[in-house]
């Protein structure tokens, strides 16, 4: 592509203010009721990043962490998540672990989550990670020089990323709390899926602000436009902060009545979460005793 700029000039993002209230508010609201079922919540589950990402992260919390999840998994006949969210030095630990499932293993890389360090050294931690065996790896954008609109040198760094990733899902975190208008969070996504990110994520899980219906509503009008202009389909992940079904449901909606139903896979929709799989075990338990 010649100049991220001239793509940019293309899309439109103007009226999109009136527009989020009225149908998260509308239609979108309508929408979420009949989506509340077993159904949904087990492809909740199939889309799911099951994340570990503390400070007091060690080798034995980790195996923990992931033989505790298969034992979930197995003893309530749910389908795999798509995958297990660790930091870098975690990667082949998790991935040995993950062996005789379809659970891919995902690691975060590019100094998350501030990613406030030299391009070389994030290049090298994502390709040390996916030489430690990492199947998708997540970086979060240089959420500075979008605010200040240095678009170009944001999309030549993701680009730069996308290469050393090459051959694994590539997830670009926009960090949308701190973003916090319209136009960044729009711009920022079409950025990302200009650069070749396999999916966009709303956030790090480590802000005030992580994701909200109105920025996951502004990323998927982005993609949307995007799918429009190129033909390509760029999957969205909804990150931080999402421990209850209720929520998981309404980005859920949100992205089917936007983008289709034909993101609603695992390799087009994802929900980021440390918290999630226990609150889906329970409501599952309630809708089907309740009928
Ligand atoms: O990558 C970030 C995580 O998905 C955040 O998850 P959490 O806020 O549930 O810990």
């Amino acid at each position: 592509m010649e100049n991220i700029l001239d793509a940019l000039a293309i899309y439109g993002y103007s009226n999109l203010e009136d527009r989020i209230e009225f149908e998260l508010d509308g239609v979108i609201e309508k929408e979420i009721a009949p989506a509340y079922c077993n159904e949904n919540f087990e492809l909740c589950v199939s889309c799911m990043d099951y994340t570990s990402l503390k400070v007091t992260d060690t080798e034995k919390s980790i195996m923990t962490f992931v033989s505790e999840l298969l034992k979930k998994l197995k003893k309530n006949t749910l389908p795999d998540v798509a995958s297990v969210c660790v930091f870098p030095r975690f990667t082949s630990l998790v991935k040995e672990n993950l062996v005789g499932t379809q659970i891919k293993t995902t690691v975060v890389g590019a100094c998350f989550p501030a990613a406030q360090t030299f391009l070389d050294v994030k290049l090298a931690e994502c390709k040390a990670a996916i030489a430690a065996g990492a199947d998708e790896v997540d970086v979060v954008i240089s959420v500075g020089d979008v605010l200040e609109r240095n678009y170009e040198k944001v999309y030549k760094e993701l680009v730069a990323i996308r290469e050393a990733c090459a051959g694994v899902i590539l997830k670009v975190i926009l960090e949308t709390g701190e973003l916090k208008t319209i136009e960044s969070v729009f711009n920022a996504s079409l950025i990302g899926a200009y650069a070749g990110a396999d999916f966009i994520k709303t956030s790090t899980g480590k802000v005030p602000v992580n994701a909200t219906p109105e920025t996951v509503y502004v990323i998927c009008e982005a993609l949307r436009q995007f799918h429009a202009q190129t033909g390509k389909m760029v999957g969205i992940k909804v990150a931080g902060g999402i421990t209850k079904i209720q929520n998981a449901i309404r980005y859920l909606t949100i992205v089917k009545h936007i983008l289709g139903e034909q993101w609603l896979t695992p390799a087009y929709f994802r929900i980021g979460t440390s918290q999630l799989l226990e609150d889906v075990l329970k409501e599952m338990k309630t809708v089907k005793i309740n009928g």
